[in-house]
């Protein structure tokens, strides 16, 4: 079996450098929110952008509310904000326009100004100000979210974070980094890298993404299964509300139960609740050794065994769990030109381990690979451990989303379940809508439960979108799943909320809404249903 472990470093040689090209999704910036009153039963329609996506077709799959009663912005306020921030209230539609858009380019808003500060006391003079004239705000960080929650609706200000990039401090010996929301999170990466330590979070959309958004959203990516969520590694937070009081709990304490732990009301709340000025997070230290594993399997129950005895034998080093079926990788050949590094399979694995000592990573590495080889788990297999050709295989799983946006228009699902019923959804979709899809894909942090079911059709289609939606949020309520696992409600999800939470939970999130944000302008039409429970 040695000899096949060797065999698997050749394959990998095989593989060609690209790097994974900074995309948007995943993650967002400090979004969400809705008017009050708190339900506001504001009639729906479907509306779907003909100016949309990047790729063939266009559209979103996003119901409008109609405009809330909010203020429009006068000269007055205009002078205000010229004054408050000279040169960073932009109104030129120019250079609005890529503000005003969702990086798939589906849901579209006419704000008319956007504000650059760069200080915490610059956003909450905003705020007080937007506050107090009934202004609504859509805070905006790398607008790379998936779900319309980073994007004005109607003619929303956009608050955006691009200027509040500056790292506070660090501390060397917790690994504590306290940084403005709006550092970009591969710069980040960078910056912890260079003094031994790493973000406790990773994605695709590393390259555009910022760090409030990351936070604002709860961010999952690629090393949760390792690391946790954001809601375990965010340490200490500096959120402006609504009426521009700043709350500071920048504390970098990893143990502090002196009464509620507020903080955790803003992560995850898309910015209906305050706008994240800055973080401390805690960052594990680097590991001396990573090694990528891509493996090819014949069915999911097989991928199944594959992980739990990944698990057993990898234990504390297992870094990524990460799985794509073959729609996947097809996707990524035809669009994108990304090489199977592998014998074609029905599914693949991606299987990271990050650990102190190379020697001990590899034997136990070389024992897991043996294991599923011999009783014949695994069909081929690839191993990397130099960083280009790891990077080169992550690609592969980290670039899908894009291959999807050059596939055609794409319905975008992320679900957590049982981990064992993962795929039965995809099989389940695919008999579902039958010829009506051009793709019915499966892939993600297999790890974490975490699946992202994307469908495409060559154009929007109504027909199916309607076939699709509420199948796949019964389905996922009826087998216990949560219809958003990592991306958020956004605009696009918010009135699937019920398929998730119990009615008194949507009443007592409507209730902090109020008390934080009584007149609704932070991020208005996001994150909490247009209609009470
Ligand atoms: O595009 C998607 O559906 C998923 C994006 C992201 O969360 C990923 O895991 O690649
Ligand atoms: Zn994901």
């Amino acid at each position: 079996m040695a000899a096949l472990f060797h065999g698997l470093r050749r394959v990998a040689l095989k593989v060609r450098g690209q790097r994974a090209l900074c995309r948007g999704p995943a993650s967002s910036i400090l979004c969400g929110g809705r008017g009050l009153p708190v339900c506001g039963g504001s009639p729906e329609r479907l509306f779907h952008s003909t100016r949309a996506q990047g790729g063939p077709g266009g559209a979103a799959q996003a119901s409008a509310p109609n405009r809330l009663p909010f203020a429009t912005i006068s000269r007055e306020d205009l002078a205000f904000f010229e004054q408050l921030l000279p040169g960073r209230a932009i109104t030129d539609p120019e250079v609005l326009e890529p503000s005003n858009v969702d990086w798939l380019q589906s849901v579209r808003g006419s704000s008319e100004l956007l504000l650059r500060p760069r200080t915490t006391e610059e956003v909450s003079h905003i705020l007080r100000y937007c506050n107090e004239r009934k202004l609504a705000v859509t805070p905006q960080g790398g607008n790379t979210g998936l779900v319309g929650g980073s994007v004005p609706v109607f003619d929303e200000i956009i608050l955006s974070t691009a200027l509040m990039n500056q790292v506070l401090s660090f501390d060397s010996v917790s690994g504590t980094i306290t940084c403005q929301a709006g550092c970009v999170l591969e710069n980040l990466s960078s910056f912890v890298e260079e003094r031994d330590f790493i973000m406790p979070l990773d994605l695709g959309a590393k390259g555009s993404c910022h760090i409030g958004g990351n936070v604002a959203t709860n961010a999952g990516g690629l090393r949760l299964l390792r690391y946790g969520s954001l809601r375990g590694t965010v340490l200490g937070m500096e959120v402006v509300l609504a009426n521009g009081k700043v709350l500071n709990c920048l504390t970098g304490l990893r143990k502090d139960n002196t009464g509620y732990d507020l903080k955790q009301l803003f992560i995850g709340s898309e910015g209906t609740l305050g706008v994240i000025t800055a973080v401390s997070i805690l960052c594990p230290r680097k590991p001396k050794a990573v090694n990528l594993a891509f493996l090819g399997c014949s069915s999911f129950e097989q991928l199944l065994e594959v992980f739990q005895c990944c698990r057993g034998m990898l234990g504390e080093i297992l870094s990524a769990f990460e799985f794509l079926d073959s729609a996947c990788m097809k996707l990524v050949e035809d669009h994108l030109r990304l090489t199977n590094p592998i014998k074609e399979s029905s599914f693949y694995i991606v299987i990271e381990t990050a650990g102190s000592n190379a020697a001990h990573d590899e034997e136990k590495l070389h024992s897991f690979l043996e294991e599923v080889m011999t009783s014949s788990l695994v069909t081929d297999g690839t191993v990397a451990t130099e960083e280009i050709k790891i990077k080169a295989l992550w690609a592969i799983r980290e670039r899908i989303t894009e291959a999807l946006r050059h596939d055609g228009y794409t319905y975008k699902y992320d679900i957590s379940l049982p981990v064992e019923k993962i795929y039965q959804l995809v099989e389940d979709m695919r008999e579902h809508v039958g010829s009506r899809a051009k793709n019915v894909v499966g892939y993600g942090h297999l790890g974490d439960g975490n699946l992202h079911l994307n469908i495409t059709s060559p154009f929007y289609d109504a027909a199916l979108l309607s076939a699709i939606e509420p199948f796949i949020y019964e389905w996922t309520a009826n087998h216990r799943g949560s219809i958003s696992a990592e991306h958020g409600l956004g605009l696009k999800k918010k009135n699937y909320i019920h398929f998730s939470k119990a009615p008194e939970v949507v009443l007592l999130m409507g209730y902090i809404k109020a008390i934080l944000d009584p007149k609704g302008i932070l991020n208005p039409y996001k994150t909490l249903p247009d209609t009470c429970p």
